[in-house]
């Protein structure tokens, strides 16, 4: 199902602009190299145009937005768009303060997304327009549970037609929705909600995947998403045998995905249709 999606990754090396979260930043450029991608975080606006215009994908995360990063997505957006790039949006912290909400709606108004990427709760929040937040981590009681699955499903399905992009919400269980297909995906590891970034990088992660597989966004997606949570998993049975902490896993995660590979994500993918 994934086939050749990591191949064509490692093959073409794609240059995936982000302009992100100054928390995380690093853990994206190293997670886009372990990839197979090439990094390039860049934010001004007197390059932003001329780097999104040489590069195969442009990653926006908003994890701290300030106006002049928000300019600056924009401005980039609109170039990837006319470029035909796929443009990847992490919607960090939406809900959690006006000014944030306001730029997050803007960027959806003016820039057409491939993919939109966040926790339940961050998505909820853009497809609403109003809810409950926890700052950059989903409100507990939005989580997705095997209960209320099939309805955030069709609910997912709802909001990538009405925006035509791919929508990502993560979790315990991670939903990869088209407006027509629902994927739900249960790699991953608890361990991965215990440290900053891990939703960063697998924005950093879809970039490249998208960037290098730009003719089937859905599964690069999907792959991504997949794959994040494999190396998630191997990661820990990594830990464990170390006796080491959340510092140790954020690196571990990393080297497992510099060790991805065809294999080891068709052997570990663990989704469904529903
Ligand atoms: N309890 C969990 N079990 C398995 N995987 C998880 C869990 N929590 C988060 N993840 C994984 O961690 C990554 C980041 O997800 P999440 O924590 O929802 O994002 P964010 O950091 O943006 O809030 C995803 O790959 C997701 O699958
Ligand atoms: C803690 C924090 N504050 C602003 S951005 C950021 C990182 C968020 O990373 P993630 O969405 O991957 O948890
Ligand atoms: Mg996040």
């Amino acid at each position: 199902m994934f086939e050749q999606i990591i191949t064509n990754v490692r093959n073409n090396v794609p240059l995936v602009h982000a302009i992100t979260n100054y928390v995380t930043v690093n853990d994206c450029a190293n997670i886009i190299l372990a990839s197979g991608g090439s990094p390039i975080m860049a934010d001004d606006i007197n390059e932003v145009r001329d780097i999104t215009a040489i590069s195969s994908a442009l990653v926006l995360n908003m994890g701290t937005l300030n106006e002049r990063t928000a300019a600056s997505m924009t401005a980039a957006g609109k170039t990837a768009n006319k470029c035909g790039l796929p443009v990847v949006l992490d919607p960090v912290g939406a809900g959690a303060s006006a000014y944030r909400n306001k730029t997050a709606f803007q960027l959806l108004e003016e820039i057409t997304f491939s993919v939109i990427k966040g926790n339940i709760s961050e998505i909820k929040f853009l497809a609403a327009g109003e809810g409950r937040t926890s700052g950059v981590d989903a409100c507990e009681a939005d989580k997705v549970t095997e209960d209320n699955l099939k309805s955030v499903a069709d609910f997912a399905k709802a909001f990538s037609k009405k925006t035509g992009s791919v929508i990502v919400i993560t979790g315990a269980i991670d939903l990869v929705a088209d407006k027509d297909h629902v994927f739900a995906i249960r790699n991953g590891h608890s361990m991965m909600s215990k440290i900053t970034g891990t939703g960063c990088m697998l924005s950093a992660v879809a970039g490249s995947f998208v960037g290098a597989n730009p003719g089937d966004i859905f599964h690069a997606s999907a792959a991504a998403v997949c794959g994040m949570g494999v190396c998630g998993e191997l990661a820990y049975k990594r830990l464990c045998e170390l006796h080491g902490g959340t510092g140790t896993y954020r690196m571990l995660l990393i080297d497992e995905m510099s060790r991805l590979d065809e294999k080891m994500l068709e052997e570990g993918a663990k989704y469904e249709c529903i």
